[in-house]
């Protein structure tokens, strides 16, 4: 399988078993991550250890000090950032994904603030039934990391 250029990013994530799950499906998908701090826990934690198991080691993780240094690298590099939000009103199903894509996640206390929801033009939402407010964060990545990488393969790029 070749490894996709598409990269998962998660702001300030406050559940270390969800980081683990994360970096578990990123290992075997070949996705990169970035983690933007601070996080609610430290990347030895016990909890993101028992999720994550062995497979952390595989995962090419990128920690950033804050927003703004995250925000620095992904402009030198060119990405366009799209955020997973409950939020937004674009579908995950009707958006065009590319390629070098950095899909952002947020914290799952609190999603993303304001500032960061508003410098992001490219908005997604996993439609779910009325009354739900949202879904695990891991579930949400697996989903439009899903969708990504089928339309990225379909696509042929
Ligand atoms: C537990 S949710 C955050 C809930 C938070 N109270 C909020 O209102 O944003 C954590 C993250 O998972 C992603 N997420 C969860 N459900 C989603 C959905 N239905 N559509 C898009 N993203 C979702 C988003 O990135 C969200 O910031």
């Amino acid at each position: 399988m070749t490894i996709p250029d598409l990269r998962i990013a998660l702001f300030q994530p406050d559940i270390p078993g969800n980081t683990g799950t994360i970096l578990r499906l990123a290992a075997c998908l070949g996705l990169s991550v970035d983690i933007i701090e601070p996080a609610g826990f430290d990347i030895s934690d016990r909890n993101l250890k028992r999720a994550g198991m062995d497979y952390i080691a595989a995962v090419a993780l990128t920690r950033h000090i804050n927003w703004e240094r995250f925000e620095l690298s992904r402009q030198a590099e060119g990405r366009r950032l799209v955020l997973a939000s409950t939020k937004a009103a674009l579908p995950y199903t009707a958006f065009m994904f590319q390629p070098a894509d950095t899909l952002l996640f947020g914290r799952e206390s609190a999603g993303v603030p304001d500032h960061v929801h508003a410098s992001t033009p490219h908005r997604i939402l996993v439609p779910m039934v009325e009354g739900q407010r949202s879904l695990n964060v891991a579930m949400s990545v697996a989903m439009i990391a899903g969708e990504a990488l089928r339309q990225i393969n379909l696509s042929g790029t």
